[in-house]
């Protein structure tokens, strides 16, 4: 390990354990006034990593408290299936959060199955509306998505909650990690730059970076020398190859985590980085949806 720089290991499983802890809390409290929070997730085929997802996302529901309901459906499911059952849980007063495990079948327009969630219930933050309010700073009555309201904690770890004079750069501009990181960054005041696959020069770019996401996809693609030195990582990659000839597939990042490590001042793993955080960040957005939810049944006079 460098002798200058005493990188710091950024332990998303910590974290999360922490904000599981006081998601249980919370649940527990509510209890007292007859709430119990309830997430549905839906899942479409049976893709194995994404049935891997959905199992771990029930376990932690029901670990905190909360009434957990698992929807398989077919690979080939019609669209309008999957939309009825929507429009039955959106109507379902027992259920305050509803997440369709993405990506769906090609037959199935993802859009129009998102769109028609309850910006209310809409735990991954994914709906129009959600993603108006976090677009325009409406931080207080959004749903923000998972990964990057997780991400955010971890930065938060390293540098506080206020960013000013820190530059951001995020690589990534999907709808569910990259532009959503990169709202979230701005309105804690960093300067943000977004990098995707048409960026010119990458690397100079990754190099201005005070906080550096990396959410492309790529196994270990963010090398030790696209790096500021002292910089934070924050790895959002998750990207399973072969370990060896006989051995079991292993879990990688977007950054090469083992070259970075010399280079960065705080670094997230992969596994047991953001991964585990935005597990939990579902399950705090679930318990936030029936706190508001329950406080909506309060008569105004
Ligand atoms: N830890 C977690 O909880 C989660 C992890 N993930 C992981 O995060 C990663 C990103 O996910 P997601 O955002 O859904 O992926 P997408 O495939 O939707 O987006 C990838 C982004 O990376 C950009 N990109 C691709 N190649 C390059 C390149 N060579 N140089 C620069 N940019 C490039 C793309 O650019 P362009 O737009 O130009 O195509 C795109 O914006 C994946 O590994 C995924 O598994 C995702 C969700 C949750
Ligand atoms: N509607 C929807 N919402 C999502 O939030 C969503 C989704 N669809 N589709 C897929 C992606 C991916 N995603 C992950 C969640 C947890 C881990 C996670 O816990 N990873 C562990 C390792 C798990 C393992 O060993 O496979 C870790 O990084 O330590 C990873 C990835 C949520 N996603």
């Amino acid at each position: 390990m460098n002798a200058e720089i005493k990188t710091q290991v950024i332990s998303g499983k910590l974290a999360a354990e922490a904000l599981l802890s006081e998601v249980k809390a919370t649940t527990s409290e509510l209890a007292k006034s007859g709430v119990q929070p309830g997430l549905a997730v839906v899942i479409v085929g049976n893709d194995p990593a994404s049935q891997v997802y959905v199992s771990s996302k029930g376990k932690k529901a029901e670990e905190c408290g909360f009434l957990s309901i698992k929807h398989e459906l077919p690979e080939d499911a019609a669209e309008k299936d999957l939309l009825d059952l929507i429009a039955s849980l959106n109507r379902d007063d027992s259920i305050h959060g509803i997440l369709v495990q993405i990506p769906l079948p090609a037959h199935i327009d993802a859009g129009k199955v998102i769109q028609s969630i309850s910006p209310q219930k809409d735990v991954d933050g994914f709906h129009f509306t959600n993603v108006g309010k976090l677009g325009t700073g409406m931080l207080e009555t959004a749903f923000v998505p998972c990964t990057p309201a997780g991400s955010m904690r971890l930065i938060e770890q390293i540098h506080g909650k206020d960013l000013s004079g820190l530059t951001a750069v995020v690589v990534g501009r999907s709808n569910i990690v990259g532009k959503p990181m990169a709202s979230l960054l701005l309105a804690a005041n960093a300067t943000v730059i977004i990098a995707h696959s048409r960026t010119k020069n990458l690397e100079a770019m990754c190099q201005q970076a005070d906080i550096l996401v990396a959410a492309v996809g790529r196994p270990k693609m963010i090398r030790a020398d696209f790096l500021k030195p002292g910089a934070t990582v924050i790895d959002v990659g998750i990207n399973r190859v072969a370990a060896g000839p006989d051995e079991k597939s292993k879990l990688v990042g977007d950054v090469d985590f083992d070259g970075a490590i010399d280079r960065a001042g705080a670094i997230t793993p992969v596994p047991g980085g953001v991964g585990p955080m935005t597990i939990a960040m579902l399950m705090s957005n679930t318990l936030r949806a029936a706190s508001l939810a329950a406080a909506l049944k309060i008569r105004t006079y």
